[in-house]
């Protein structure tokens, strides 16, 4: 059988029932408005009004488009390129860096869990890429010039990004600008996920990727910079998240949410595939050390405010514990 769903969109002529979306009722709202925040980064540490609007959008949607972040255009699409590239290669090339059975780095599908038996119509290649020792090379395709270069090159850009992103957010709240990254401890994690949706004649019925909140202090998303997919839930209804040339998604993650004490959310979202034309993203996900405690600022738990998260180790196999048994982990860590 098959299983890297790049083979399968290739050569099929029937939707395998493993990808079947049974939940037809959740799927719909297709055409639902477009209003997410634009945030100009390059003015969050001169305009008051640029942070009160950073900080509604985080407030109220978990999630804005970022531009002006100081990441050159041709470099994005040198990153697009590598992307591309990489999910070009051969099958049989690509299985040199196949994810193992109980591993989340490599390259083919998530983790399968027993709650939920439907399949995302998504491969993807996961690998830690900061703190630079603790990268597995080799999950990282060795053939494909620049790759690691462009990669290493990247996630220093977007470690800035986050940086700045995460001040702006301390102060916002009027907080010590570092409260946040203070957390972060001495070598901050961060992972990327090259995502691929192959088109999909069945796009009705197949989740691109399940709806879900990321387990990151924050993500930072290139998007496809032709076909959209991405949508947020807010307030019970789904919004698509549209491209806006050369700027990057960023949403709370469910460790900002505990930190912030639920003043930022961690939103919900989810991916709808393309009949027509594959997607390539790549999500960035940035988050502190490993075996780091986090928890909410104690300058946010007031007698108005009580504490609404117990500090928590936030591992990977904790978000998936979680995961596993369909609970989010900002939840798990409620009091
Ligand atoms: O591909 C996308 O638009 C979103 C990807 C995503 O949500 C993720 O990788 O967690
Ligand atoms: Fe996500």
């Amino acid at each position: 059988m098959k299983n890297q769903v790049q083979e399968i969109a290739a050569d099929c002529d029937q939707l395998p029932e493993r990808f079947i979306c049974k939940d037809a009722e959740e799927y719909a709202g297709e055409s639902c408005p477009t209003e997410i925040p634009v945030i100009d980064v390059s003015l969050l540490t001169s305009s008051h009004s640029e942070l009160d609007r950073l900080k509604s959008a985080v407030t109220t949607w978990g999630c804005f488009q970022a531009i002006n972040h100081g990441i050159e255009s041709s470099f994005l699409d040198k990153v697009r390129e590598i992307s591309r590239l990489f999910f070009n290669l051969s099958a049989e090339e690509k299985k040199k860096y196949l994810r193992e059975e109980h591993d989340i780095e490599g390259y083919g599908n998530d983790m399968v869990f027993p709650h939920c038996k439907t399949l995302d119509w998504t491969d993807r290649l996961h690998l830690t890429v900061l703190p630079q020792h603790q990268q597995r090379l080799h999950f990282w395709p060795q053939n494909l010039t620049n790759f690691k270069e462009v990669v290493d090159e990247y996630s220093s850009k977007i470690e800035l990004i986050n940086e700045v992103i995460l001040k702006a957010l301390a102060r916002s709240l009027n907080l010590e600008e570092n409260c946040f990254l203070d957390q972060y401890g001495t070598t901050a994690k961060m992972m990327a996920r090259f995502n691929y949706y192959p088109p999909c004649p069945w796009s009705d019925n197949v989740w691109g990727l399940k709806p879900h909140s990321d387990g990151s202090a924050m993500t930072l998303l290139l998007q496809d910079k032709e076909v959209e997919g991405l949508q947020i839930l807010k307030d019970g209804q789904w919004f698509r998240v549209p491209i806006v040339p050369d700027a990057l998604t960023i949403n709370v993650g469910d460790q900002i949410e505990i930190m912030s004490n639920g003043i930022f959310k961690s939103p919900i979202h989810r991916v709808l595939v393309n009949s027509k034309n594959q997607r390539i993203t790549l999500a960035m996900f940035c988050m502190p050390q490993t075996e780091k405690d986090i928890g909410p600022v104690d300058e946010l738990i007031t007698d108005d405010t009580p504490r609404l998260y117990k500090n928590v180790t936030f591992s990977i196999e904790f978000y998936l514990e979680n995961y596993q048994l369909g609970k989010r982990a900002s939840e798990a860590c409620k009091i």
